[in-house]
């Protein structure tokens, strides 16, 4: 008990006090059953983030696993690109002798170790794409090559590592994924990567999902060091309301809002409840804390949950670019449009520090743009659209128009029988998935959706965190194998307020706008002709004026047991 400092940091939480004093108690029995059993983990540190706290954190979390004789390999970044160069070099032989990798950082760093595992083990397909869209014959082509054995369509290493500035044939300046040909800092001397070359045994390769390597974060990034990236401003928010004439915004029944200038209420109900958005914290969502005492008693009990993650691909970075198809993975979100511009003019300010969120995000929201595109999704008779209207029919081939009851929501947490039965069909099908991203089942249909978007928004995870209680969307699953398209109409500004306030309120219901389309979806396609098109993929920039996204159920595991929410797993 004594190796816990830091009580300071710690959530005044009964239920997580007893765990600890649980986890604790199972650590000593551990210690004494299993003394001799080394489990090991290969921990990446980023000394920077978090004003420092990732060392800090680490310190006060270390002993905890000398106790539990947990082996730690522990390598401090030194500059951005460090821990991804490690893993995507690493040779299989050289992974297999840890049974996880953890991160103590922030969500950045958590997808760099993600993207460095997946870049070159991950062997599945690129995403389905609609007829009509650019590459859809190459991938009929590609279906006729892997019968003939040529597996082109799969991403290889070097397609993959395409994305990464260093091996890419165009630079991408501010890319922060740096791959490098420094050393990575790995030293594991009883092991040689060239020895499994020559061994050539495939039971030394490394695939995923998997069943037995795991991810950890110890979270200590910036308080701000959030997903989104787009929180801090809307503290903002209740100034900006003021500006709005008195009375402009009006609530008409069922959640809709519509401008009437004679309506008193915006200004009463704006003041001090407009504090909005520092989505997504991966571990608040999986564990349902961010306390790194916490994070790391999972990790040493060994907790394991499988996690989808969106596959993205880019097939061009800007209009009059050449098709060259490079992946990336994000593990909670993936944006467009005010998202991306959020992060990409924050960079202009890095010597603000975490403030340059507040500046970036006020202005991108101030300049209100939106962005003509076009949003082509894959329908199934579950994942019919939840949107609460959407007008504009655009290819001709289905308008959205749902106007239906929203069903009910269920809630994602511990043992949830929604992400078990959906792992039960992936372990009864494990073939099938592998190459079911690129197959159209007959009951599955493309819906597009075209216009003026202000922002293209896709979650994994429900994205829930302090400030937003119920997340981006309170209803999405960590393993269910969907994405949450979020598309949001250009609409007027104080309406787009309004709609972002929701965030910040518990059941309320921030979807149900008019200008707002939400689908389940498995996949989905964007194209926009806009130059400078940028993603937010997990808070990293990534460019792309043209991408395919899918979600690959299950394809990681973490050290976590799901959030542990109070109240019902049932929301109306
Ligand atoms: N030693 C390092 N020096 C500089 N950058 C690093 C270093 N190690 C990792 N990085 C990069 O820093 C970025 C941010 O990391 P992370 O999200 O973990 O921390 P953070 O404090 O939350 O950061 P931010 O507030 O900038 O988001 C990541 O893209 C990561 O690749």
């Amino acid at each position: 008990m004594a190796c816990i400092k830091n009580e300071g940091d710690r959530p005044k939480n009964l239920m997580v006090d007893m765990m600890h004093l649980f986890s604790l108690t199972t650590l000593s029995l551990q210690q004494t059953c299993y003394g001799y059993f080394f489990f090991s983990l290969l921990v990446f540190v980023h000394p920077l983030c978090g004003k420092g706290r990732g060392v800090r954190n680490w310190e006060t979390v270390a002993p905890l696993f000398d106790r539990a004789k947990i082996k730690t390999k522990v390598i401090t970044t030194e500059r951005a690109g460090h821990a991804y160069d490690t893993l995507s070099s690493l040779s299989d032989i050289e992974l297999k002798t840890f049974d996880g990798v953890v991160a103590v950082g922030g969500d950045g760093l958590f997808n760099e170790i993600l993207n460095g595992i997946l870049s070159s083990r991950y062997k599945a397909s690129y995403p389905p794409t609609p007829e009509g869209f650019g590459y859809f014959g190459s991938n009929e082509n590609c279906e006729e090559q892997i019968r003939n054995g040529l597996n082109c369509s799969r991403p290889t290493p070097d397609s993959v590592n395409g994305i990464f500035p260093g091996n890419s044939t165009k630079c991408d300046d501010h890319e922060p994924l740096l791959s490098t040909s420094q050393p990575t800092g790995l030293d594991i001397p009883s092991l040689n990567s060239s020895k499994e070359k020559s061994i050539g045994d495939q039971d030394h390769l490394v695939s995923f999902p998997n069943d037995w390597f795991r991810l950890g974060i110890i979270p200590s990034g910036s308080t701000d060091a959030i997903v989104l990236r787009a929180r801090p401003w809307l503290e903002l928010a209740p100034n900006l309301l003021r500006l709005i004439p008195k009375g402009a915004v009006k609530r008409c029944t069922g959640g809709m809002v519509s401008m009437d200038m004679g309506a008193p209420e915006a200004r009463s109900r704006s003041s001090g409840a407009i504090e909005l958005f520092k989505p997504i914290q991966l571990m608040a969502v999986t564990t349902g804390e961010r306390d790194p005492v916490t994070s790391a008693l999972f990790i040493i009990l060994g907790r394991r949950m499988s996690l989808d993650i969106a596959q993205v691909v880019r097939w061009k970075s800007s209009p009059t670019d050449e098709v060259l198809p490079t992946v990336r993975y994000a593990a909670s979100f993936a944006g467009y449009g005010f998202y991306g511009e959020v992060i990409r003019e924050s960079e202009n300010y890095r010597w603000m520090g975490p403030a340059r969120y507040d500046f970036s995000g006020t202005m991108v929201f101030l300049k209100h743009r939106s962005y003509e595109a076009k949003v082509a999704f894959l329908e199934t008779p579950d994942t019919h659209s939840l949107t609460a209207s959407a007008e504009v029919d655009v290819t001709g081939e289905k308008t959205v128009r749902s106007h239906q009851k929203r069903p009910r929501k269920i809630i994602c947490r511990t043992n949830c029988f929604i992400c078990k039965e959906a792992s039960t069909s992936r372990q009864n099908s494990e073939d099938e998935i592998t190459d079911s991203s690129r197959t159209i089942q007959e009951n599955q249909k493309w819906v597009w959706s075209q216009g003026r978007f202000l922002s293209v928004g896709a979650a994994v995870i429900s994205c829930r965190n302090e400030r937003a209680p119920d997340g981006l969307v309170a209803d999405a699953h960590l393993s269910d194998g969907f994405l949450h398209l979020l598309l949001i109409r250009d609409c007027p500004l104080p309406l787009y307020l309004w709609h972002l306030t929701q965030f910040t309120k518990k059941g309320s219901d921030p979807l149900s706008f008019k200008f707002v389309e939400h689908h389940k979806t498995s996949a989905f396609t964007f194209i926009s002709s806009h130059d400078e098109s940028v993603w937010n993929l997990d808070g990293e920039i990534f460019r792309a004026c043209e991408a395919s996204v899918q979600a690959c159920k299950g394809l990681v595991n973490l050290f976590a047991s799901g959030p542990e929410l109070t109240g019902t797993s049932i929301a109306y």
